[in-house]
């Protein structure tokens, strides 16, 4: 595969992985709704807002007509905020062809119907679970696109597109792409690390040490497995880059929204001021909503999820959230991990 990739959106992942496309070689459309930015990157060849300082490869061709960016593509990348994929895959659909595929790489649930991004792809452009791919793992756009080593992994319920999806993005100096067919763990794992990342900053934010965030990280790990092997995922992928990798990037990285935002938070600032503050998007707060409702679903525990759930939602204390958890019923750490059929 050499040809056209459209990418939907050109927030700060989704010009990354334009950059990483247009560096293997591909033709890349990328589509945006601002005429601003889209003039920006065709002229200066730059996107300030999300990727300060960084010279984007010249071959990036920016658009606000989906028509345009659509024309003549082989694959579709989607990378919009969970909250707008619904919106953009219903407007993508009238220029979607068979000889598409698509693979997005955004990391949360829509929270109205606690669907996985996947699942409202394919509702909306009314196609086969395998003509999709999840593009997922330990990668923040910062370091991409400066070309540091990055591994991620590419799932999809068919072998072949799969493949197709790790032939465009693979290249053999800074982006090595892993394929994987479990779907529904790839997508999970990915989405549900940022409910522990909020929670390792808001640890760092009050003061806590490393101590605590590595027993977040272990126990966060523990209890989004959990939920994960519970709605079908293979437990095994939390073991692999888009689980155990990405939560540790996304727990210990400068980079981290998520890990930012928590921080923030456990600085003693509301909410609403520390979103408004980051001006992009934070999605553990969104999915720290929907993890929340499906783990009561699924009647699965959740004992980190359901305390951050009370300090961003139920205005609890941070401190009072660690108190509840560190006060906790005594548990034997083998029997629950062999309970949640995680080994
Ligand atoms: N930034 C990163 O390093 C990584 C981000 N991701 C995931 O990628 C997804 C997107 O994140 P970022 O690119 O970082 O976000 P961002 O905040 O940098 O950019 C979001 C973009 O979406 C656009 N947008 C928002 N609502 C829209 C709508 N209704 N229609 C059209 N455009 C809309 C915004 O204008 C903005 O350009 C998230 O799910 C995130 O978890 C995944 C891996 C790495
Ligand atoms: O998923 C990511 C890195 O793999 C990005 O995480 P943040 O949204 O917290 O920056």
């Amino acid at each position: 595969m050499s040809g056209k990739v459209a990418v939907f959106v050109a927030g700060s992942w989704g010009t990354a992985l334009s950059e990483v496309l247009a560096q293997n070689g591909r033709s890349v459309s990328l589509w945006t709704r601002n005429a601003h930015q889209a003039e920006e990157i065709n002229i200066k060849h730059s996107n300030h807002k999300y990727l300060p300082d960084i010279p984007l490869h010249p071959g990036i061709r920016a658009t606000c007509s989906m028509e345009e960016a659509m024309e003549g593509a082989e694959a579709c990348l989607i990378v919009a905020p969970s909250a707008a994929m619904r919106q953009v895959t219903r407007a993508m659909k009238p220029y979607f062809t068979d000889k598409m595929i698509i693979v997005h790489a955004t990391k949360g649930f829509e929270t109205e119907t606690l669907k996985r991004m996947s699942e409202v792809i394919a509702e909306e452009l009314e196609c086969g679970e395998g003509r999709i791919a999840v593009l997922s793992g330990p990668s923040h756009a910062e370091e991409v696109v400066r070309q540091c080593p990055t591994t991620v992994v590419v799932a999809s319920a068919s072998m072949e597109t799969g493949e197709k999806a790790q032939d465009l993005f693979m290249n053999e100096t800074f982006f090595r792409v892993y394929t994987n067919q479990d779907v529904i763990g790839v997508e999970l794992a990915g989405a549900l690390k940022n409910i522990i990342a909020l929670g390792a900053g808001l640890s760092d934010g009050i003061g806590f040490g490393d101590n605590a965030k590595a027993a977040l990280i272990t126990r966060g790990l523990a209890e989004i497995a959990r939920l994960g092997v519970e709605m079908g995922a293979n437990a095994l992928t939390f073991a692999g880059l888009a689980g155990v990798g990405d939560l540790v990037v996304t727990c210990t990285s400068q980079h981290s929204r998520n890990w930012r935002a928590g921080s923030l938070i456990g600085q003693g600032h509301a909410v609403e001021e520390v979103l408004s503050r980051m001006g992009m998007v934070v999605e553990g707060i969104r999915t720290t909503k929907a993890a929340y409702l499906l783990a009561r679903q699924h009647d699965v525990q959740m004992p980190i999820t359901e305390q951050l759930h009370r300090v961003l939602f139920n205005g609890k204390e941070p401190k009072q959230a660690v108190e509840n958890l560190m006060g906790r019923v005594r548990k034997n750490e083998i029997e629950e991990v062999a309970k949640s059929s995680w080994t």
